[in-house]
């Protein structure tokens, strides 16, 4: 389907102006410390609400002036009209000739109808395979589904890779808390054989459920995981006199201990599991933009469908906060456009986030593919290369164990690292030490860190401390290293769904700047060919060994010789 080329933002007017900007700023000297005395006003002018979350923008490299200019790029590349293409269906991921529509998967019940794309009526699609995993969720949490000896189920096992484990295990970690069924989940993705042994190593297979996600059902890792979880089952199962080993019987454990999650329905049958137990999505969902799919059955199975209603809220809230609201108050928007203002204009390469909040802490690995994937293209989406640097390397832990690491390169490294502070108010776990509450002092934390990179310290001010002079310099913070900080009431499936949505529209507004389709990942093919072609030269091939090139050859030389 034809889509229109992308605009080149390097040649319109608001980059030219960006440029003069970012030159008069650089001219009259950045400095967070007078911007902030002389403009009383400049932390309200450039805070904003979005959902149940509060963001304060006041302590990046920028004037409101910047923001306005930077909506204005937004304009120019038609960010509004992409935004737009996406929610009704349009093919924006064109080299796929997709449409794009996570925002669907969102949709309340009372929009059933509203979007027809491509024939289907979407919501009403998803409604319909989103009671179909409540009533099985429920039958699960409620004891009435069991293992094919009668047992409950207490452990579910998501076998999985990319998008159909990152967003599942970072939301499970995320919401454990709300998991209040007795069950728990686990996670196997690698098909490092380390991987399913460790997670199964303890488990009781009577009591075990596995689910195996693929949206493709092709993937290497998730087949091969799924059949040797398959062995594990009825090996175990017949060894614990659970069952005899017969054709009717593994057939039996497999229908009651196996269901699957993919758009390829046909495979997942061809696999043994019961196409009853199986759920949909579609092809207009990125594996990367799918955990609010069936990719998520493991949560709805430990959190409950009503909690899993509402982590699909959240998401809601900020997809419509995104598509209503004017680019130049659009604090979704912005933050995406503001990372192209630290890539393209300052030279950043990376970009931290940093979850005060332990529960978050498969988070920044949930982005680093969402963003990563999405936007690391040299290719625009008609074919021309790129007109100017794409995609921000993601990476980040939570705090404060990221201080005692890392963080000593953000506060006086030469890197400029743009960095999210994201926490919530309460926590779900109060601690008291001694008279001290733990949380108040962890979010003490929070605060600090922000307002040190911020306005740093002044080698008079560690003068004034005492310090020998010798080591001043040494200990001068030269501030003025931006950050986000986001902020909630509390870490819910709600505020979850919201951070995720606020995450996966940034990236769409990058990838709209740059001209790239950030919903295709060819990047990742050539590596899957590849492994595919050598396994044989591992083995014992030795014309297939031949045929790789020397370096290759040498390294599978070395393994053939050291293997037991
Ligand atoms: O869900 P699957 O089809 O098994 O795909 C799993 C993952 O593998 C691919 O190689 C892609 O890079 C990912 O975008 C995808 O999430």
């Amino acid at each position: 389907m034809a889509i229109n080329p992308p605009v080149d933002a390097t040649q319109t007017k608001a980059w030219a102006a960006l440029q003069d900007h970012f030159q008069s700023l650089q001219d009259e000297g950045i400095d967070l410390r007078a911007w902030f005395a002389n403009d009383p006003q400049r932390t309200e002018k450039l805070s904003f609400e979005a959902g149940d979350l509060h963001f304060d923008l006041s302590k990046n490299l920028i004037q409101p002036e910047t923001l306005s200019l930077l909506a204005q790029l937004g304009r120019e590349v038609k960010l509004d009209e992409r935004i737009e293409s996406m929610f009704k269906g349009e093919h924006i991921n064109n080299t796929e000739d997709r449409a794009v529509l996570h925002t669907a998967l969102r949709m309340p019940e009372e929009d059933r109808g509203s979007l027809v794309v491509d024939g289907q009526d979407v919501v009403g699609d998803v409604r319909d395979t989103l009671k179909r995993i409540y009533a099985f969720a429920d039958q699960v949490r409620s004891g009435e589904w069991t293992g094919v000896s009668g047992k409950r189920i207490t452990t579910v096992v998501n076998i999985g890779i990319g998008g159909s484990d990152l967003g599942p295990v970072m939301a499970y970690e995320a919401l454990k808390p709300y998991a209040d069924a007795g069950i728990s989940a686990r996670y196997v993705s690698n098909i490092d054989p380390n991987d399913l042994a460790e997670k199964t190593r303890d488990l009781d297979p009577e009591t075990t459920l596995f689910i195996i996600v693929s949206k493709t059902f092709t993937t290497l890792e998730t087949l091969t995981n799924a059949r040797q979880a398959r062995s594990w089952l009825l090996d175990h199962l017949k060894a614990q006199g659970a069952v005899d080993g017969s054709d009717a019987q593994s057939a039996e454990a497999i229908r009651k201990h196996f269901i699957a999650v993919s758009t390829a329905l046909d495979k997942v049958e061809d696999f043994g599991i019961d196409p009853t137990n199986a759920f949909g999505f579609w092809n207009w969902v990125g594996g990367r933009y799918s955990v609010d799919s069936a990719v998520g059955t493991s949560l709805a199975i430990t959190i409950g469908p009503e909690r899993f209603e509402e982590f699909l809220a959240g998401f809601n809230a900020i997809d419509r906060y995104f598509r209503d609201t004017p680019l130049e108050e659009n604090v979704v928007a912005l933050m995406g456009l503001l990372n192209v203002w630290y890539v393209n204009f300052f030279g950043a390469h990376s970009h931290a986030v940093l979850p005060y909040d332990q529960y978050l802490h498969r988070f920044p690995a949930y982005l680093q593919q969402l963003t990563m994937e999405s936007n690391g293209k040299s290719v625009r989406w008609d074919g021309t290369p790129v007109t100017s640097m794409t995609g921000e390397i993601f990476w980040g832990e939570p705090g404060t164990n990221g201080q005692h690491a890392f963080y000593q390169l953000i506060h006086q490294g030469t890197r400029l690292i743009p960095a999210d502070f994201i926490a919530f108010a309460n926590t779900p776990n109060p601690a008291k030490d001694e008279d001290q509450d733990v949380h108040e002092l962890f979010l003490a934390n929070y605060f600090a860190q922000t307002k040190a990179l911020a306005f740093g310290k002044t080698a008079d001010e560690v003068r004034a401390e005492g310090t020998d002079e010798s080591i001043v310099p040494a200990r001068v913070f030269t501030g003025n290293r931006p950050t986000t900080s986001i902020l909630g009431d509390d870490l819910t499936p709600r505020s979850l769904g919201e951070l995720i949505a606020l995450y996966e529209h940034i990236t769409l507004t990058e990838g709209t700047v740059w001209g790239v389709d950030s919903f295709d990942q060819w990047g990742v093919e050539l590596g899957k060919k590849l492994a595919k072609e050598i396994t044989p030269a591992i083995s014992q091939d030795d014309q297939a060994l031949a045929a790789q090139d020397q370096s290759t050859r040498s390294l599978i030389e070395f393994y053939r010789a050291h293997r037991h």
